[in-house]
């Protein structure tokens, strides 16, 4: 079991890893206010479509502990707020607003009570959001586990591991399980320009534990999957439609495209909490933008000219054709997913 700490509430703090300073430095960034919170979601300090989930509802927990010192109209009032600038932290990330809708019920439910009561409950259900996609993970890495071939050579995208988690991950934790379980796997590891969650987290994550792997330029993966080097493709999620359609990582979508062409088994990989009921396909889906300097600049140092225009969407969707599978903790879901998909839904 992955033995870091992405995320942990204690002494009235959030303690998250600082995922910027990976690999080279390893520090944590500590939250006392929602404010805190929100900053470490958009700069990614934290990040991971769960991992971002749990941070923002103990962003509602500290908005508690801040605002108790007023009067209840005016606690309830300032929680509301803090809820909506959490939700609106990232917009492509369904997990962040799904748990801010269960923070925002618990608020509602005890409303009634003092603010003391209510924080108590904010905090329970805080750590039950934390422990259940600690479990989550490893029943989705138990059944994607079944799917991975004895000494199969598998390409991820982007991290999604303990880091874009409460724990073990999603795609990185089915190679983990399969690691872990003795099928004698191999990783290539796609670096993912701009942010470089490959090369950074993803590559820190496996060579923490030893797990056979190799680092290699986005633009690399094409020719390994031609020259038939992968056996399967495995990869994250952000936000998943109810056809199948799935935004995650930018750079998902070619995958995608090649590995249907040479046909390799592409799969996508997240809890249940990923999924967005409430769309019918990928194009309902915003796309978050960001800075041009995570473009123009790598750790701070410039590597394009001054005043050049940049676009940066930090996700594509990958349509449910080119999707040979969605790995979930319910199980794996084949096509047609618009039907098994809605089966999901409790
Ligand atoms: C297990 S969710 C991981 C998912 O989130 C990442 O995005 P970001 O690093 O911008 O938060 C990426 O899309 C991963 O697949």
């Amino acid at each position: 079991m992955s033995k870091i700490k992405t995320i942990e509430f204690k002494d009235e703090k959030l303690f998250l890893l600082d995922q910027r300073k990976l690999p080279t430095d390893y520090e944590f960034f500590v939250c006392e206010t929602f404010e805190d919170v929100d900053f470490a979601i958009k700069d990614m300090v934290v990040r991971g479509a769960p991992a971002i989930g749990a941070a923002a509802a103990y962003g509602v927990v500290l908005a508690a502990r801040q605002f108790m010192k007023y009067d209840k109209e005016d606690f309830i009032k300032r929680m509301y707020e803090a809820c909506n600038v959490l939700y609106n932290s990232r917009p492509t990330a369904v997990n962040l607003m799904w748990a801010i809708k269960r923070m925002r019920k618990v608020l509602e439910e005890n409303r009634s009570l003092e603010t003391e009561e209510i924080y108590e409950k904010l905090r329970e259900e805080a750590d039950s959001i934390f422990k259940e996609d600690l479990s989550t993970n490893k029943k989705i890495a138990e059944f994607g586990n079944s799917i991975v071939p004895q000494k199969a050579i598998i390409l991820t995208h982007c991290n999604t591991g303990a880091l874009a988690t409460t724990g073990y991950g999603t795609a990185l934790g089915v190679i983990r399980e399969a690691f872990y379980s003795g099928k004698d796997i191999f990783v290539y590891a796609d670096e993912t320009r701009p942010r470089l969650q490959g090369a950074r987290l993803t590559a820190w994550e496996l060579a923490q534990e030893g797990i056979p792997s190799k680092l290699i330029a986005d633009s690399v993966a094409a020719t390994l999957i031609r020259d038939g080097k992968i056996d399967l493709i495995l990869v994250g999620a952000d936000r998943i439609a109810s056809n199948g359609d799935t935004a995650n990582k930018i750079g998902t979508f070619m995958l995608s495209v090649i590995a249907k062409v040479y046909g390799v088994p592409f799969y996508i990989v997240a809890p249940t909490t990923t999924i967005d009921f409430d769309i019918e396909s990928g194009k309902e889906i915003k796309i978050e933008e960001r800075s041009a300097e995570e473009v123009t600049h790598i750790s701070g140092v410039r590597i394009a000219p001054e005043g050049i225009d940049v676009y940066n969407p930090a996700f594509d969707v990958t349509p449910g054709e080119n999707i040979t599978g969605i790995i979930t903790e319910k199980g794996i879901v084949k096509k047609p997913f618009k039907e098994n998909i809605l089966k999901l839904r409790e």
